[in-house]
């Protein structure tokens, strides 16, 4: 098993023991994510969600101000940030959630490996519009639970797949953004081939989300082709920011 793996449920632990954000009450409306999407591909323009991430047990660091980087995406036509929230390997927290929705007008998804209901309060109370539900970590009737849960907060869960097996449980329980990660969990490789297989294989009325080892416009392309409508980049966004641009025009 992974040591990253067991870094999140110490996370998810120690913070439902805190409890540390039920005194922050949700100061916004909730933003969905699916329709812009679909505008965002209408105007001829690629919907990219750029998460904000600082570390990764693949090797990757970066530091940026959640606020400086958050706005320069919204400016220049991200179609939603994600922001990293698992602290032990990722470095990142529930802080950032916080103050990246304050500072933007778009949506913002809550990317950690949730597996409790209290985690959904947490990402409802500080703000985020979507939350990340990835299939591979839970049983079909826990995943059916807690996007049943995140839905009754009228926030999105972007369903995360990694194979096929992945998308048959995510499709029998209703999940309508799905996500498709090139990275494997266990090897932590990226395995591009495999991403763009299972993208072939989601419906039309699933909204497509390709995650992961996205570095330039052709990938976006390709990527399309396949079938993605919207793109999740972190590290080559957070390495060089002025890459959004290129990657919104198309
Ligand atoms: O990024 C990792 O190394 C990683 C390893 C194990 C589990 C998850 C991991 N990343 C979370 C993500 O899904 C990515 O941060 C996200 O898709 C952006 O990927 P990238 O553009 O390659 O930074």
């Amino acid at each position: 098993m992974p040591r990253y793996l067991e870094g999140w449920i110490k996370d998810v632990v120690e913070n439902a023991l805190r409890r540390p954000y039920l005194s922050r009450a949700r100061e916004k409306p909730v933003l969905p994510l699916i329709p812009r999407i679909k505008k965002m591909k209408e105007s001829g323009l690629n919907p990219i969600i750029a998460e904000f991430k600082r570390r990764s047990p693949s090797g990757f660091a970066q530091d940026r101000d959640p606020v400086e980087y958050s706005r320069l995406m919204e400016q220049n036509g991200a179609v939603a940030m994600s922001v990293i929230t698992e602290n032990t390997v990722f470095q990142g927290s529930y802080d950032y959630l916080y103050t990246v929705g304050k500072t933007v007008k778009i949506p913002v998804l809550m990317k950690d490996f949730v597996v409790t209901e209290n985690q959904i309060d947490t990402a409802y109370d500080l703000g985020a519009d979507v939350v990340l539900l990835i299939v591979r970590i839970l049983t079909e009737r826990e995943l059916s639970g807690l996007l049943e849960y995140i839905n009754s907060y009228n926030m999105e869960a972007l369903v995360e797949v990694h194979d096929e097996q992945d998308l048959e449980i995510a499709l029998r329980c209703g999940a309508k953004l799905m996500g498709v990660n090139s990275r494997d969990l266990i090897s932590l490789s990226i395995q591009k081939e495999k991403m763009m297989k299972i993208l072939e294989m989601l419906p039309r009325d699933v909204v497509k989300v390709a995650e992961s080892g996205i570095e330039t416009k052709e990938e976006i392309s390709l990527l399309k082709e396949k079938g993605a409508d919207a793109f999740l980049i972190g590290s080559s966004l957070m390495r060089d920011p002025d890459k959004i641009k290129a990657f919104v025009s198309g």
